[in-house]
């Protein structure tokens, strides 16, 4: 068995990650994997590299792979065809979008804390009988059980046809709520009795009747009555008589399940959509959604999950890329054909949605990966939208599971959206607010270009972004634009100083904007040429391009990657010893991702950021921009209905410390980083010489730890032994 194995992984899905020699799931791995496959809401925050992606993509390919085979099998539509021979079930058609039922239709459960979700049984009874059910508690909430007729809504015992009672020991009828009883809670087994002999509605508790609750009008005489719960934020089990109840019927009453075929009538709210055909999902209604912030990571997580699933045959589970950029007839003739797992980015996603080209009936994976940077790029209002249209129960009675991920998901707006849309979610936060992970060696060079004249006597430099074309930047002047100007300059040279130094043959290197990344790639080719070979990545590069030249990058066909952030999140590039910030993020967690770029998968790196002491005019087109930035040179600031701003990144280093509760360490312009600070025996790119990975590796560390357990252990027994002795 591999350790994956033991985590509840499929052998078929364990192979595969065997193959891709991930030995040992990482922590959060081990932690979210079980989570996920025993059903619930998962918020997933882990430093950058830590595996996140495995962590959802494994056991959704799981559950849907697994839920194919028992459609192909005839499971599931057995399960439905027995559903309907054997009708004393709760109804996973007649409740609130909030309740869940387990498959055998027999608990009902619903974990909104908010509102009242109520549910019918599939079945219910008229004429002249007299009828018993139990419904056992079986979890702390709120909830209400009795008897209800086709005329009334779900929330029972709020119109005058229904009859509940609840647990704080009040019976209702019509919203009027008394004293009844006695209050019960979990473990309590509540008898429902109905008479329809005399008219009678009563309860028991634990086998001891509480007395007539209701008396039926006679305008009611001819109704059927159904079996009905309301819950909140709780859970009941039903037994209508098929196996034995807890306690002895009442005199005269008959097991609901019992009652004689004349009397029983089907619940024509229960069996509308109850077909085994209705449990295959149509072609494109797929079972999981996963949205990623940016094509680029969408397609790293498809291609994720391709490798994930190569064992997985027979049927065939089939995962489809939904992505800005590219045809969308070709898309909807794709998603027609059959899909099971979308990974999208958002746009695209809810064009083909509100276009009826992608079906939600079906979904029940719902994941957020990069939640924040979702959230932050606006799109929350958008999946509000989508997660509104996604049944909160499958037609196969499994509920809705959300999981929501990110390195830096400690963010206020996702704990809204959490609280709004999951349903008691599960956090695996293994180290607390944002952590940079252990494997990377950050750290800062100040750009001071008053203490560094050597701008004065450039002969070549970086083309900077013209913010100062208009002003009378000169040597010498010493003005804040002269300064401004200075450091662009320096900071192109600096990036060269950086890479050779550190003999840098592979980095990414995050510039703010698009043009600054168009004007270092320039320089880069200009002074290197093939020694520093470089692709761009940005949004205005086209689709092709973007794709290409990240490609080109992982291959270790060009050395250097430069962009902005729209790479800063996610993107593994494996073994990435080097990353370079031109500039500081204004926003910290990006800090935290682009870093997380090296580092990764316990490979060491180095991410060093280049920080100017002085202010930096910059470009900053807002919305007001007419033309975006494009042929834009309007260089007043954003107060004056300008596109510049003056951008402090010493202020951003503070912020960004605060964060992340460390001081940065900083270095000097030789780009020298203190060999005693990092051990000494750091290769940047490789995995750390004194720490095992493997699973021998692993099993070598814990001998010591389990032998001194054991010893524990015998002196605790020999302790035991002697005191029973005594
Ligand atoms: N159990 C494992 N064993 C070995 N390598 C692994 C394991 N899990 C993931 N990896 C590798 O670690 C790298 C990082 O994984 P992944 O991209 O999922 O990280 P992440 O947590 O999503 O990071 P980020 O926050 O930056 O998106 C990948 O190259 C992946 O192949």
């Amino acid at each position: 068995m591999t350790a994956f194995e033991e985590f509840g992984v499929i052998p078929e899905l364990a192979k595969a990650v065997d193959e891709m020699e991930w030995l040992l799931p990482t922590d959060v791995q081990a932690e979210a994997i079980p989570l996920i496959l025993g059903g619930g809401d998962v918020l997933m925050a882990a430093e950058t590299g830590s595996g996140k992606t495995g962590a959802f993509c494994l056991p959704i390919l799981q559950i849907v792979w697994e839920t194919l085979r028992d459609i192909k099998e005839g499971k599931i539509g057995k399960s439905v065809a027995s559903h309907s021979i054997l009708p004393w079930r709760m109804s996973f058609f007649d409740r609130g979008n909030a309740l869940a039922i387990t498959p055998d239709g027999l608990r009902c459960q619903s974990r909104e804390q908010r509102e009242w979700h109520g549910c019918r049984a599939t079945t219910g009874v008229r004429g002249n009988g007299r009828y018993y059910y139990e419904a056992v508690v079986t979890d702390e909430g709120l909830c209400r059980v009795g008897w209800s007729t086709e005329r009334s809504n779900l929330d029972i015992g709020t119109d005058r046809f229904s009859f509940g009672f609840g647990g704080t020991g009040k019976k209702s009828n019509n919203k009027q709520f008394e004293d009844y009883g006695e209050e019960f809670g979990i473990n309590d087994c509540i008898g429902c009795l109905l008479d329809l002999q005399k008219y009678e509605i009563s309860f028991t508790k634990n086998g001891k009747n509480l007395g007539i609750a209701f008396r039926i009008q006679d305008q009611m005489k001819n109704e059927t009555f159904y079996p009905a719960v309301v819950l909140k934020n709780a859970e009941m089990q039903f037994n209508f008589g098929e196996t034995e109840f807890k306690h002895k019927i009442p005199d005269g009453y008959i097991a609901l399940c019992k009652a004689e075929n004349a009397n029983v009538k089907t619940n024509p709210y229960a069996t509308q959509t109850a077909s085994s055909e209705d449990m295959k999902p149509k072609p494109n209604a797929p079972q999981a959604i996963i949205i990623e912030p940016s094509r680029e990571l969408a397609e790293q997580t498809f291609q994720q999950l391709q490798k994930f699933k190569k064992h997985l045959k027979d049927p065939t589970l089939r995962e489809y890329l939904l992505i800005g950029g590219q045809s969308s007839k070709e898309q909807i003739n794709e998603l027609q054909r059959g899909v099971d797992i979308i990974v999208s980015t958002p746009g695209r996603l809810e064009d083909l949605l509100t276009q009826g080209f992608v079906l939600l009936t079906h979904c029940r994976f719902f994941v957020l990966d990069e939640a924040d940077g979702l959230l932050k790029q606006g799109n929350g209002p958008l999946i509000d939208r989508i997660h509104k249209q996604i049944p909160k129960i499958t037609s196969d009675g499994r509920r809705l599971q959300m999981v929501v991920c990110s390195a830096t998901l400690h963010d206020f707006e996702v704990k809204k959206m959490a609280d709004r849309l999951m349903h008691f979610p599960t956090w695996v936060d293994l180290k607390g607010e944002d952590a940079v992970p252990e494997t990377v060696h950050h750290c800062v060079v100040t750009v001071d270009p008053q203490k560094d004249l050597s701008w004065k006597n450039y002969r070549q430099h970086i083309q900077t972004d013209g913010v100062h074309a208009k002003d009378n930047v000169r040597p010498g002047n010493n003005t804040p634009e002269t300064l401004s100007e200075a450091v662009k300059m320096l900071k192109g040279d600096y990036c060269i100083r950086a890479i050779r130094e550190h003999k840098m043959d592979r980095a990414i290197i995050f510039c703010r904007t698009k043009l600054d990344c168009d004007n270092l790639e320039n320089y880069l080719r200009q002074v290197g040429g093939n020694e520093f070979s470089c692709v761009c990545l940005h949004s205005d590069r086209s689709p092709n391009e973007r794709k290409a030249n990240l490609q080109k990058f992982k291959e270790n066909r060009v050395k250097f990657l430069i962009c902005t952030d729209v790479a800063a999140r996610g993107i593994d590039v494996s073994g990435l010893p080097f990353m370079i910030n031109i500039t500081l993020p204004d926003e910290k967690s990006n800090y935290v991702h682009r870093i997380g770029r090296v580092g990764r998968a316990e490979r060491m790196g180095l991410a060093i950021s280049l920080v100017s002491t002085v202010p930096e005019k910059v470009w900053y087109h807002g919305q007001w921009c007419s033309s975006r930035g494009k042929n834009c040179w309007n260089t007043n600031l954003t107060e004056q209905k300008g596109c510049c701003i003056w951008y402090n990144e010493t202020n951003y280093l503070a912020e960004i410390e605060e964060h992340l509760g460390c001081t940065i360490q900083q270095i000097e312009t030789d780009f020298k980083v203190p060999v005693n600070e990092f051990d000494g025996k750091v290769v940047y790119g490789q995995k750390r010489k004194n720490t095992g990975s493997g699973y021998q590796d692993h099993v070598k560390q814990l001998v010591p730890i389990v032998d001194e357990l054991a010893e524990l252990e015998s002196q605790a027994q020999s302790i035991f032994i002697r005191r029973l002795l005594l």
